[in-house]
């Protein structure tokens, strides 16, 4: 089989993504996906003498559960939850919409591409294709947890059930979750103000990692932290998430536990923390020979909501180390730019 002749066409504008490549079932992939030996990963730098925790939430009000919690958000900025109270049925639904989604012929995807507005559902690939001069092996789906009207106006139908019912449940989840990091940080309770800062906008976003015949030299994700407030993880049974280990070189493979959830905190709360908490580096990567999804939710601030240290984390004279930043300049500014570590801080750093 021979390659696309417009590649960004046939990605993009036909809306075949790298799906489509995949499955022309070419023998090597278009050189704009080839990192740098120097980008590649690397897989004698995975550790094994260090594992992000894994925190049962059975019991919420003990007070073991909530150390846990705080520990793992300023030591690892990852950890994984079980017993998290979202059934195991509506995640295995989930994540089957998933697989119908990318499966839809890639006409019927960009007839969705081409009659959604970007601020309700975006299908792309990659991740800034315009900015990044070599491309990431992912085609993925933003649903923005919008209005009811505009969920039920487009999100798309062959997933649209699945998804409100996953993120119905995952709001509880997300605001308890919240509530307990506010305490570590003797924030007494959840305003509205403050959850316009930490949770006014929510991304479903399902991620598709194609199989890939130079998946060695290949990124799925690269390199980066999140912006969000906190991220909430789900992924599929075959593994690929990599998160920085704490000497800052090596890297910690997160293993697929059944029915988890992986958390992380993301770049807003280590700037609402004044660096307390940790927006840890993680990516990516992807195999020769299966598909694998994730699905994270982005619980962002509000394009709108002023950033920056709270009042509580500066009480006792500590200095602040990061400026006030509307939110929609931060994140415009990590869409400029390819995915690159931790980068995007430096935006909102004094
Ligand atoms: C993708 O891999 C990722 C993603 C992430 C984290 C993702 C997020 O948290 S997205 C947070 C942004 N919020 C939303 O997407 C909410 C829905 N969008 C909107 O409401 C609007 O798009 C807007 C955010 C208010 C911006 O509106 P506007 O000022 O009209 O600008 P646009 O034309 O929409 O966008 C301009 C330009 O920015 C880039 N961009 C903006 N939002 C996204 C997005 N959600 N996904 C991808 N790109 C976005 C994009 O370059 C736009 O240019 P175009 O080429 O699309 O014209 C974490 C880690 C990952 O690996
Ligand atoms: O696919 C994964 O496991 C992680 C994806 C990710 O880091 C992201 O979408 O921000
Ligand atoms: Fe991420």
């Amino acid at each position: 089989m021979s390659l696309p002749s417009n590649l960004i066409d046939f990605l993009v504008s036909q809306a075949h993504g790298v799906k489509g490549l995949s499955d022309l079932g070419v023998e090597a992939v278009p050189d704009q996906y080839i990192q740098s030996l120097e980008h590649r990963f690397d897989n004698g730098k995975v550790v094994s003498h260090e594992s992000i925790p894994v925190i049962d939430l059975a019991n919420w009000e003990d007070p073991d559960v909530t150390e846990s919690i705080f520990n793992a958000a300023i030591k690892w900025g990852f950890f994984q939850i079980v017993n998290h109270g979202i059934p195991l049925k509506v995640i295995e639904d989930l994540k089957a919409s998933v697989h119908r989604f990318f499966e839809l012929p890639a006409d019927e995807k960009k007839h969705i591409k081409e009659n959604s507005p970007s601020d309700v559902v975006r299908l792309a690939t990659s991740f800034s294709p315009h900015a990044e001069s070599v491309l990431e092996w992912k085609d993925y789906l933003h649903l923005v947890y919008a209005s009811e009207e505009k969920i039920q106006a487009y999100w798309p139908a062959i997933c649209k059930e699945q998804s409100l019912e996953y993120m119905k449940h995952a709001e509880v989840l997300i605001r308890r979750l919240l509530n307990v990091l506010l305490k570590g940080l003797n924030v007494k309770e959840m305003d509205n103000e403050r959850e316009h800062a930490l949770m006014g906008a929510m991304i479903l976003d399902f991620n598709y990692y194609p199989p890939c015949p130079n998946a060695e030299a290949v990124a799925g994700v690269g390199p980066h932290s999140d912006i969000s407030s906190i991220t909430v993880l789900l992924q599929d049974d075959n593994g690929g998430l990599y998160v920085r280990a704490s000497d800052g070189d090596n890297w910690i493979f997160v293993p697929p536990v059944d029915g988890a959830l992986v958390i992380n905190i993301g770049d807003v709360l280590q700037i609402m923390s004044n660096d307390r908490y940790k927006s840890i580096e993680h990516q990516a990567v992807v195999n020769r020979a299966k598909t694998r999804i994730s699905i994270p939710i982005f619980v962002n601030p509000a394009p709108d909501a002023i950033i920056g240290p709270l009042p509580e984390v500066l009480e006792e004279g500590a200095e602040p180390k990061y400026k006030q930043v509307v939110f929609s300049d931060y994140f415009k500014y990590f869409f400029s730019k390819p995915h690159d570590g931790k980068e995007t801080l430096e935006f909102a750093r004094i």
